[in-house]
């Protein structure tokens, strides 16, 4: 097996604005201005060709914000990702043009992908008919339920035919007849030798359906590996959490917060966002 996804040291850095002038003096003072954020902090792993990885973490834990950075919506603020194919995300929200029909959107998005009009013409009965919405193809997208937007955003993604599929939360709105066609799909793609990683907060899913896990706490990866061995260990942490006093829970919220503020940062994290130069990274940084 090949590697198909490498992250190295991977921090997404955002900024906590009170008001509208804190970003005016954020660019305009040397130092920058506002209190850090750390959404990630120095995520390393590696996806091999045919991996489905399931990334599991509790709310706020960075699912979302690795599954955008993986796919190339936003940028990380320092580290790297080596991507070996095209990358599609299929999410809730992400993507469709709300004003357009469903047909159209599919043309807009395999346009934008470099597909050719006749390559589309081809494609989309596949689209439609994978995406099970009936007459409302012709409707404006603003008129869909959350699951239908999620149908035809599985449909366009899956049958452009990506190297890696990233599917956040998506199936969580379909119905359970949808998310098994889904899910049959996504075994096929894994005979194919794509790359999958799989966001959810079913576990039941996540164990049916992936090798490995991720597991995300805080910004940071807690742990990856077989899902056999990540599963039961994130489990555990939910149990004893729950277990935890409102005191307790409170004392680690305020610890979780004072480190993805970065006061508790290690010199390695920051000699790997370059802070120990005492200078910022270019752009990507703000
Ligand atoms: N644009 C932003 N500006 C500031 N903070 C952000 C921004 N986007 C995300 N965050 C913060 O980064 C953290 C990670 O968010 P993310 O959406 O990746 O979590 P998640 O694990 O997907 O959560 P959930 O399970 O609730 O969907 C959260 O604390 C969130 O508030």
């Amino acid at each position: 097996m090949s590697t198909s996804v490498v992250l190295k040291n991977v921090t997404k850095r955002y900024k906590m604005y009170k008001k509208t002038t804190d970003k005016l003096l954020d660019l305009v003072l040397p130092n920058g201005y506002g209190k850090d954020f750390y959404a990630l902090q120095n995520i390393s792993f590696q996806a091999e060709h045919g991996d489905i990885i399931g990334i599991i973490g509790v709310n706020g834990a960075g699912k979302s914000t690795i599954s955008n950075i993986i796919s190339g919506i936003i940028p990380p603020s320092s580290g790297t990702i080596d991507i070996n194919g095209d990358a599609a995300l299929i999410s809730i929200g992400a993507g469709l043009n709300n004003q357009l029909s469903g047909r159209e959107n599919i043309e807009l998005k395999c346009l934008m992908l470099g597909f050719k009009k006749q390559e589309i013409q081809d494609l989309m009965p596949e689209i439609i008919e994978f995406a099970e919405i009936g007459e409302f193809i012709d409707q404006p997208v603003k008129k869909y339920s959350s699951g239908m937007k999620s149908r035809l955003g599985f449909a366009i993604s899956v049958n452009i035919n990506p190297d890696i599929l990233i599917i956040d939360e998506a199936l969580s709105v379909g119905d359970k007849i949808f998310a098994q066609k889904c899910l049959d799909k996504m075994n096929s793609f894994k005979e194919k030798g794509k790359t999958i990683f799989f966001i959810s907060h079913s576990i039941g899913q996540i164990k049916e359906f992936c090798q490995k896990a991720l597991w995300l706490e805080a910004g940071e990866v807690r742990a990856y590996g077989p899902v056999a061995e990540v599963v039961p260990q994130y489990e555990q942490f939910v149990k004893e959490f729950n277990k935890m006093s409102k005191e307790e829970k409170k004392q680690f919220n305020l610890k979780v917060m004072e480190k993805r503020s970065g006061k508790l940062r290690t010199a390695e994290t920051d000699l790997a966002e370059g802070k120990s130069k005492g200078k910022r990274l270019g752009i990507f940084n703000r």
